[in-house]
């Protein structure tokens, strides 16, 4: 058995440091004291660069976490992950996302035996989804293509299309369907034609309601407008092969239960990925995150920047008591970055129950919010600034823009290394309303270029740093069981919304669901 970050000798220490200390920490004070700050606080990791200095922490406390760490054994933690154990113990499963972007026959010592054979069958199942990917690529009959899906099916693909976007074949639309309202899948079919749009029915499970409506309105629009030969225009990305069968789609790529819905988008599921960018920029992408895996799994903790991530994490969460972290993406492309990470983060680690079953006496998950910068500094970022609660920022920013416009990308720098700087530093007056306190935190990430390398790296890290945090609250972060009620009572209450029933509802779904009926 490990050990829970509160059942370690660290933990009492850590909570002594940050009454005497740690709340005390004045940034501007930290740096002027620790010329060094900087450059302890800061790191390279593979396709990127972190700076970690203008956090509320100093080298003790760090020190203190990563004892704690070592405390909770995460190293093995990681090690079983990596080796392919049961690690996910709600579901029985392995959590083998990292087997999706191994390169093919790499061995690690400790796999599991089951390991290898896995590899290869994911390389089979690769190499099919990639050769086909660049035919449709390459095929200027099909011009729009439409993934269905949601939640993990939809998220990642549609984040690194949109991300990606200066890679994106020439010609070609790409449409991204989730929700089981009527209205979005009507807008976009009102754009189609038959005869030039590929349909991705993408679902681990094909069970999902809201993918399931969408398919078959998609299927049967599709023969009403006289779309013939279904086996060219839809395709199936599951681990249920069969259930899509059934539907009447022949063809399909495959994954594995070993892969988690919000790890997916490096297997098939990011077919539409893979064929905007084309094969050899969707090897790109599991190239990055690979290197991402190797730095995870053989840094030293203390270099290790997804683990020096989750120990701040817990370090705010735990002890700050910080209720959320604010992600700005400064970078047009990556605005769907704060919906990806929310569902990384929050659907992996909200839980207030440790993996064995029993009540958490601590806090968990932040809640993870955001919006591309520089758009959130005129909406929300007065909070920021001058709010009652501190919220820690993550900037991502990218030194080289994928456009030849001038005047445009030195702004976004700017601006990104300024609100960086001013949560910190702060302003001094005696009016309130024009009162900074600064000492508010912030991380920044750095990448070179957006590129499908670098946005795999940034993805596994964040993958990797969930993985610490909930390592560390010793919690399952690959269930999620808390989406389960929810999609049980809709089941009922679409059937009671038809049939008018309200016998044994509660006064208020009653009174609703009478007004809904009209
Ligand atoms: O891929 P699917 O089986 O359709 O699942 C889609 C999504 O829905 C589920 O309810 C889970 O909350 C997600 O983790 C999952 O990614």
């Amino acid at each position: 058995m490990f050990l829970r970050c509160d059942q370690t000798p660290q933990w009492p220490g850590l909570k002594a440091r940050f009454s005497h200390e740690g709340k005390r920490l004045d940034l501007r004070q930290a740096f002027a004291d620790d010329a060094q700050r900087f450059a302890h606080f800061s790191q390279a990791a593979p396709h990127l660069f972190a700076d970690l200095s203008k956090n509320l922490w100093d080298r003790p406390t760090e020190a203190l976490l990563l004892d704690m760490a070592r405390s909770c054994c995460l190293e093995q933690h990681r090690d079983a992950m990596l080796h392919g154990e049961p690690i996910n113990t709600t579901e029985g499963r392995a959590v083998l996302h990292t087997l999706l972007r191994r390169p093919a026959g790499r061995v690690l010592p400790g796999d599991l035996p089951g390991i290898a054979p896995a590899l290869a069958e994911v390389h089979a199942t690769l190499d099919a989804m990639l050769a086909f990917a660049d035919r449709m690529r390459a095929d200027d009959g099909i011009t729009d293509v439409v993934n269905i899906g949601i939640g993990g099916s939809d998220l990642g693909p549609h984040m690194a299309v949109l991300a990606l976007d200066a890679c994106r074949a020439p010609g070609k639309r790409f449409h991204f369907v989730s929700n089981a309202d009527g209205h979005e899948l009507a807008g976009v079919l009102r754009l189609l034609r038959p005869q030039s749009t590929l349909f991705l029915v993408a679902s681990k499970t094909f069970t999902t309601a809201e993918t399931m409506t969408n398919a078959r309105s998609c299927l049967a629009w599709f023969a009403g407008q006289g779309g013939a030969d279904v086996a060219r225009h839809f395709v199936a990305l599951t681990a249920q092969p069969d259930a899509a069968k059934a539907l009447g789609i022949t063809r399909s790529f495959g994954f594995w239960d070993w892969v988690g819905g919000r790890y997916s988008l490096w297997s098939s599921i990011g077919l539409a990925l893979a064929i905007s960018i084309g094969a050899a920029g969707f090897r790109g992408l599991l190239a990055g995150g690979h290197a991402m895996d190797e730095h995870f799994r053989t840094a030293p903790l203390a270099a290790n920047l997804p683990v020096r991530l989750g120990l701040l994490d817990v370090w705010y969460r735990n002890f700050h008591g910080f209720t959320s972290r604010c992600v700005a993406p400064y970078h047009a492309g990556l605005r769907r970055w704060s919906a990806y990470l929310q569902q990384l983060e929050m659907e992996s680690n909200g839980k207030r129950v440790s993996a064995s079953g029993y009540a958490l006496a601590y806090a968990t998950s932040p809640v993870l919010w955001g919006e591309p910068g520089t758009n959130g500094q005129h909406a929300f970022f007065q909070m920021l600034h001058q709010g009652s609660d501190v919220l820690p920022l993550e900037i991502v920013a990218v030194r080289k823009p994928a456009h030849p416009l001038v005047g445009h990308h030195d702004q976004v720098l700017a601006n990104a290394l300024a609100q960086a700087q001013a949560l910190m530093v702060g302003k001094a007056s005696d009016d309130g309303h024009h009162h900074f306190p600064g000492n508010r935190p912030s991380t920044f990430l750095l990448l070179e270029a957006l590129t499908p390398e670098s946005l795999g790296a940034l993805i596994a890290l964040q993958e990797h740093r969930v993985f610490v945090s909930g390592a560390l609250w010793g919690i399952n972060s690959f269930d999620q069981w808390g989406v389960e009620l929810g999609k049980v009572l809709a089941r009922d209450l679409q059937q009671r919304l038809a049939s008018g029933d309200t016998s044994g509802l509660d006064a208020s779904t009653a009174g609703l669901l009478h007004r809904l009926r009209g």
